[in-house]
């Protein structure tokens, strides 16, 4: 074989074509995303500011700590090497001078990775932000990067302009939190563009309840323009909470985003100083906004936090956990408010009553368990059944009701009888080897649209019509009279 050549699935191809290839395919457009977006933003930060200060919106370290942490993928070393370069040249573009630039770029980046190192420990828990636990370690992660970046930034800046290092890393850190508590939340709980779909049709959800929180804030915001003044962040307050308990943790971190970025503006309008002759104040504001972020992110993600454990009392409480059916008290009561629907549109109804035939027996030769299975699987077929409408119960033991709005007896006796067929056609393992081949019985009772009866009465003739049934020898349905 020729030197410099290797071979690649039976073809020679020259050494360097391969390597090459190697490269092309280990940059991937995540990493490309992030040295982008590293470049503008801190092309953008440094031809805007002064050149003796540091930059006003200072913006790359937060997302490219967002972004790293939200798609790990991006954290690959090549991702790591184009963020570099656009520190590099991004700030190169607005700075000119390079040792000042290499020497920021190493605090940036040193800073970023102690952050990332912390958070990625607690992926779990702070991607997602779904409880308080979430805030907390970001804010850890935060602290973190700001306060490594702010002393090493500190540092560079006293060796390279004989600047006070202390003023300068109170600065850099009260900046960086404030910019990483406004940006880091969003970039976590921005949904992916299947799910930011889904909630802007099902646009209830998307922005919570109604828009009355929003609106309070809104109104609140333009009583602070109009007074202005220092007590404008708690002008702010009610209506943030209020946002806060209302809305997703996605829609609060966008709105603790634009009301930071409307304080600061309102302070650049007001001749705020914010330079380091100013560094306590300045940094007193910074570290205000930041605080007052993660509380209103805190009070969203207990909330949320709160309501998904109340949904799942909630369902536990009205499903029956062996076959996740309504209990009989659920069902009684959304069985309920369908009759009175119903008879205020004097609209036909039919109620059906199901009872597994035998099912003793099943106890009492296979055991509790092999019952629990055949249960289970009887429910699953009748769930897999139903129209969405139709509303249907466990009752107790093997006994189940099915409500049919609409149904007449003719509909409902096909139904009964569909019923039937489809649990006859089951074969059900319950041990090895052993099966089953379980049938219903069923009680029926229809009213036409004249006849108005209560639910308990409806139960009680759908019950005799099941004891005909089972008289009639199982595995059938009756109708009442
Ligand atoms: N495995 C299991 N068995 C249950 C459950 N709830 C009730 N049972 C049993 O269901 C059986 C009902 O028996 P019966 O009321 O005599 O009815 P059957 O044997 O089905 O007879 P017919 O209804 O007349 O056909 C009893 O043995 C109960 O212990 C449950 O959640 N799991």
């Amino acid at each position: 074989m020729a030197a410099g050549a290797v071979a690649g699935e039976g073809v020679l191809m020259p050494a360097f074509e391969i390597r090459a290839n190697r490269v092309a395919a280990g940059f991937r457009l995540e990493h490309a995303v992030l040295g982008a977006t590293v470049l503008v933003a801190c092309a953008v930060a440094t031809t805007s500011k002064s050149p003796s200060l540091l930059s006003f919106f200072w913006l790359s370290n937060a997302l490219m700590l967002g972004l790293i942490v939200r798609f790990p993928v991006m954290a690959q070393p090549q991702g790591w090497v184009l963020a570099t370069l656009g520190f590099l040249l991004g700030s190169y573009a607005g700075e000119g001078w390079f040792l000042k630039v290499l020497l920021l770029t190493l605090a940036n980046l040193v800073g970023i990775a102690c952050g990332w190192l912390y958070l990625r420990q607690h992926a779990a828990s702070v991607v997602q932000m779904r409880s308080p636990v979430g805030v907390f370690h970001v804010v850890v992660g935060v602290c973190i990067a700001s306060a490594v970046g702010a002393l090493l930034g500190g540092g560079a800046m006293q060796y390279l302009l004989q600047r006070s290092w202390q003023r300068t890393a109170m600065m850099w850190f009260g900046a960086e939190m404030m910019h990483m508590c406004l940006i880091i939340p969003l970039l976590l709980n921005v949904p992916p563009l299947g799910a930011a779909r889904r909630l802007w049709r099902s646009g209830e959800r998307a922005w919570g309840r109604s828009v009355a929180p929003l609106a309070v804030l809104v109104v609140l915001m333009g009583v602070g323009l109009y007074i202005g003044g220092p007590g404008v962040p708690l002008l702010l307050l009610p209506g943030l909470v209020l946002c806060a308990l209302s809305y997703r943790v996605f829609t609060v971190s966008l709105l603790c985003f634009l009301a930071g970025s409307w304080h600061v503006f309102l302070l650049v309008l007001n001749d705020f100083d914010f330079s380091s002759q100013n560094a306590e104040a300045a940094m007193s504001m910074r570290l205000g906004l930041s605080m007052l972020s993660v509380t209103l992110l805190t009070v969203a993600c207990a909330r949320n936090h709160w309501g998904d454990a109340m949904a799942r009392l909630e369902h536990s409480s009205t499903h029956d956990h062996l076959t996740g059916m309504l209990t009989r008290a659920a069902f009684s009561e959304q069985a309920h408010r369908i009759l009175a629907r119903l008879a205020h549109g004097r609209q036909p109804v039919a109620l059906l009553m199901l009872d597994l035939d035998w099912f003793k027996r099943v106890n009492d030769t296979y055991g509790h368990a092999a019952g629990d299975v055949v249960l289970q699987a009887v429910s699953r077929t009748v769930v897999q059944s139903l129209r969405p409408h139709e509303l249907l119960g466990r009752m107790g033991g093997e006994e189940f009701a099915l409500l049919l709005p609409g149904a007449d007896a003719q509909e409902a006796s096909a139904t009964a009888e569909r019923l039937c067929a489809a649990i006859r056609a089951l074969t059900i393992e319950v041990d090895e080897g052993k099966t089953l081949r379980p049938t219903i019985s069923i009680g029926v009772v229809a009213l036409d649209a004249t006849d108005t009866l209560t639910l308990s009465v409806l139960l009680r003739k759908a019950d005799l019509a099941l004891y005909s049934a089972k008289e009639n020898g199982r595995d059938g349905f009756c109708l009442s009279a």
